[in-house]
């Protein structure tokens, strides 16, 4: 372990370094309080207040950790471990500390890992503190509850979730403090639970339970018996108590938060889960967040921290109206299929770059970014509410100069959905103020661009309420160009604002003014050429008057310092002076940061209608931003339908074909769920079967073309064009997929049983308007047994649930369905054979492959050529002697589901027949 830089100077020199093993007086609990030093005490009886969080407490330029929370620093930030001596019976006990300039970075390093941190900081200047400097809890920061910026990823949200169950049925309230944005939901099926949890991905959740670890935050990974299982362990769980989240205590504070008589307006008067959670939700953030919000600069000076915690009393954290919502609003996606489709991640290493949200995301402000993760993450059932996007789409694709200046007008607004959030919880800058009022002041350019804008996000930006423009101006005019990071240095507010401080910065002037003329007026007056006025901080100004020339020196001169060439002097007016200066200027301090207070709560008053307007904006960025990549794409609009038919021509895989050169990727089309069999679309198989068994060989690009369908299918659903010539989509419920076998190791769950849970949660939750996306069944088992699974589980899929069903296979016997369920189509990823080679065409055509190029992929792949030649000769031997697809034929053929037969009976299938009838 070793010091950043800027730790290593003061601590080497204060404090020996210890061996983190044989670490005494870790815990301070076994120590006698009364023999620590003053300080210790303190710091302990602080310590007691915040037992779950890591307390980092100011002293001088750092802030301090000691005892055990010193040892998790030291670990976590691979600081060095010291020591410091605790008290005359103590001896010496742990410490680790992080420069209090740097506190944010460290801070955000360890909510990072999961931890909470109390800051306890110095609330009055050292150097008037009788006895110990007086210090307070200033700050909590949690994981879920973060507003700075430098904590905080720009596109994307930070939720604080809570969670509350009943046997199977409960309730989930999530909130972004940052943004305000507040829901909250109910529902009866813990899995749906788990999905949900998965697709915010909080970075906190409260669980009220009665355990002993009360209190505690449980971070990543971390047991407890209070834990119930359906919540997986890869989030920061908050262990609270119950009764913050019982209906009688949540509902009326919900109400009062609100200042509504009944929920019936949030929508949740019937959904006591949903409400509990809620309120339980909002209680933790009065408990944590309302009441410690401060000034992140303190400065120690008594008259500033009076009026900051005066106003700090009546901040609040601004939050949205509580929204209702219901998950059965949304088409599902489950865990599995946003990792398969690689949403926002890529599978294989977990990187934004390559996902889907990689691909489409031509956002211009954070807050669209935030709002298209959403979308994608949440695509829609109702069509009309895709239309609605899709129309805003259009008419950007078609009007590409408005879709041009609206993006770059959009490039200039800031986060003012965050700033908003720090405005109203007193933790902005003037610096975010300025940011605020130049996007709020883009606004009414914004409204003129789009004034002959037909789409109905365009026309939600064509209206600006006053009090926004009127709000930029007014912060505009009152604070400089270019305002400092400190706000309580002065330096904030232009002239003319404000008479008061007009009138102090004029009488401050003509002090000023006399102090800049002294060296002038005595040097005339002295006739000494040489004198200079100076300041320094321990003396304020002085008179420098060389050596040679004190005797010269009038009598009112008072000498104050000998220098080794000069001497140095003051005068009673020079101090009466000086003195009136200092408190000028401590008195226009003050008055500024009082001013800027009052402006900043002006902002947070106007909290929800800026929200309003950052909601609209966001959403035209992500229209606008997906119109881009329609136009530079190539996408066109899906057509949506109520029916069941997902019809593609010339379907592309949106981040692959971003991969690879432009025109290298082969387009394929799609036709799945009866649509019309006479549609003009050219594709040649007119059959549209629920069920396609795709085969081909390895690395042919069925993975690919399976996963491009979801991708599709997902994209129209949030409202964007596709990566296709034409399509016409009925709207899914859910998208399924099972892609892969990787074993899960942190369950103990073979590949096989992983493979086997996810087909039983396909089978036993997709319908009819599902679209089931299959790559690989039973692979991971006998040959045998896998066929059979396969068999009956496509069969299934395709007689009993009739999900539009996509099932990639090396099994080519499964073509055989084809020949007995009219339904089921088979289709393959073609190559080209030569001699001694084989070429991926990538087409996807009629018909099955009847074989694998198992062996030439593993011959490019560098497999030795005996053990090539040797596979082949295995290889023809099982073919001559295999009996399964006799076996399918002649034996289970007979006993298929009947309900969806063919009528004809089959002739004699090959396993390369077109699937027409
Ligand atoms: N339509 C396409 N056009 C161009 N290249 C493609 C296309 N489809 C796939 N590819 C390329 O082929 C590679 C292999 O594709 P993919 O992984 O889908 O094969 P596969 O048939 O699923 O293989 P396996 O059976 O071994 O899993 C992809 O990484 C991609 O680069």
């Amino acid at each position: 372990m070793s010091y950043s830089t800027e730790a290593s100077t003061p601590k080497t020199t204060k404090s020996a370094r210890v061996n983190e093993a044989t670490i005494p007086n870790a815990d301070y609990r076994l120590l006698d309080r009364t023999k620590l030093s003053p300080m210790y005490q303190h710091y302990v009886e602080v310590k007691e207040q915040y037992p779950h969080a890591l307390l980092l407490y100011r002293c001088g330029d750092f802030f301090e950790t000691f005892f055990q929370d010193a040892i998790t620093v030291s670990r976590e930030l691979e600081l060095v471990l010291t020591s410091k001596e605790g008290g005359k019976e103590i001896g010496r006990v742990p410490m680790t500390g992080v420069p209090h300039h740097a506190l944010e970075r460290y801070c955000a390093m360890l909510v990072e890992k999961g931890y909470a941190i109390a800051i306890c900081d110095q609330v009055e200047d050292a150097a008037e503190a009788q006895g110990l400097v007086r210090r307070e809890i200033t700050r909590v920061f949690t994981p879920g509850t973060l507003l700075d910026e430098g904590m905080l990823t720009a596109k994307r949200n930070n939720f604080l979730a809570a969670v509350v169950m009943a046997g199977e049925h409960w309730g989930l309230s999530y909130a972004d403090i940052s943004t305000g944005e507040f829901l909250t939901t109910q529902s009866s099926n813990l899995d749906h639970l788990t999905q949900e949890l998965m697709r915010l991905q909080p970075s906190e959740i409260l669980v009220p339970t009665n355990a002993p670890d009360l209190g505690a935050l449980l971070r990543p990974g971390e047991k407890s018996e209070s834990l119930p299982d359906c919540l997986p362990n890869s989030f920061c769980y908050a262990l609270r108590p119950q009764s913050p989240f019982s209906l009688s205590e949540a509902k009326p504070r919900l109400l009062q938060k609100f200042n509504l008589k009944s929920l019936e307006g949030l929508g949740c008067e019937h959904l006591p889960l949903a409400a509990r959670a809620a309120g339980g939700l909002l209680e933790y953030l009065e408990r944590t967040v309302n009441k410690k919000v401060e000034e992140k600069e303190s400065k120690g000076k008594n008259s500033i921290q009076n009026i900051k915690s005066q106003i700090q009393n009546k901040l609040q954290v601004p939050l949205q109206l509580l929204r209702t919502y219901t998950i059965a609003d949304y088409l599902i996606l489950d865990y599995q299929t946003r990792r398969n489709l690689e949403i926002t991640q890529t599978v294989r290493d977990n990187t934004f770059h390559g996902s889907l949200l990689w691909a489409i995301d031509k956002t211009c402000t954070a807050m669209g970014g935030r709002a298209l993760r959403r979308w994608v993450l949440q695509p829609l059932l109702d069509i009309k509410g895709i239309r609605a996007r899709q129309d805003t789409i259009q008419e950007l694709v078609e009007n590409s100069s408005l879709r041009q200046e609206l993006r770059q007008l959009l490039r200039q607004i800031y986060d003012i959905e965050r700033l908003t959030g720090r405005a109203g919880s007193g933790t902005a800058s003037a610096r975010d103020l300025v940011a605020l009022a130049d996007s709020l002041l883009k606004l009414p350019d914004l409204a003129a661009l789009v004034t002959d804008g037909r789409s109905p996000y365009l026309r939600a930006l064509q209206k600006v309420h006053p009090i926004l423009e009127q709000l930029g101006q007014r912060i505009r005019a009152y604070l400089v160009e270019s305002p400092p990071i400190h706000i309580t240095e002065g330096g904030l507010i232009r002239d003319g604002v404000h008479p008061q401080l007009d009138e102090m910065r004029a009488g401050a002037k003509d002090d000023h003014e006399w102090v800049s003329n002294l060296e002038v007026t005595e040097r005339a007056s002295t006739g000494i050429s040489t004198l200079k006025v100076g300041y320094n901080k321990t003396f304020g100004y002085y008179i420098s008057i060389s050596k040679g020339k004190i005797d010269q020196v009038p009598k009112n001169y008072i000498r104050k310092q000998t220098l080794t060439n000069e001497e140095r002097y003051i005068t009673p007016e020079l101090k009466e002076r000086e003195a009136r200066i200092l408190t000028a200027k401590e008195d226009l301090d003050r008055l500024e940061y009082e001013i800027f207070c009052d402006l900043r709560a002006e902002v947070g008053e106007q909290a929800e209608l800026i929200r309003n307007v950052s909601r609209a904006v966001a959403a035209a960025d992500v229209l606008a931003g997906l119109a881009e990549v329609a136009v530079y794409q190539g996408y066109c609009r899906p057509e949506m339908v109520m029916g069941r038919e997902i019809i593609i021509v010339d379907g592309r895989h949106p981040v692959v074909e971003q991969s690879l050169p432009a025109g290298f990727f082969v387009p394929n089309s799609t036709k799945l769920g009866n649509g019309e069999e006479q549609n003009q679309l050219p594709i040649t198989n007119d059959q549209s079967p629920d069920l396609v068994i795709l085969t081909g060989p390895n690395a042919s690009g069925k993975s690919c073309y399976l996963r491009q369908v979801g991708l599709i299918q997902l994209m129209a659903q949030l409202g964007s064009f596709v990566p296709a010539r034409e399509a016409v989509l009925g709207v899914c419920d859910r998208i399924f997929t099972r892609v892969g076998a990787v074993d899960d190791l942190a369950t103990g769950q073979s590949t096989f049983m992983v493979e086997m849970n996810e087909t039983a949660n396909i089978l036993n939750h997709a319908t009819p308007k599902s679209l089931v996306l299959l790559d690989e069944i039973g692979r991971g088992t006998a040959t045998f047994d896998g066929l059979s699974i396969a068999w009956a589980v496509a069969e299934y899929l395709a007689t009993e649930i009739k999900a539009r069903t996509i099932f990639a296979t090396h099994y080519h016997e499964l073509n055989e369905l084809a020949s007995m369920l009219s339904n089921v189509a088979n289709y393959q990823v073609t190559v080209k054979e030569l001699p001694d080679q084989i070429i991926f065409l990538h087409q996807v055509q009629p018909g099955g492959a009847d074989k694998s190029y198992g062996i030439e992929v593993g011959r490019l792949a560098g497999l030795p050529g005996v053990v090539i030649q040797r596979a082949k000769q295995v290889m023809g031997q099982i073919e001559k002697h295999s009996k399964i697809a006799v076996g399918l034929r002649e034996g289970i053929g007979s006993e298929t589901r009947t309900n969806t037969r063919k009528k004809k009976s089959p002739k004699t299938p090959t396993s390369d027949e077109q699937p027409t009838e």
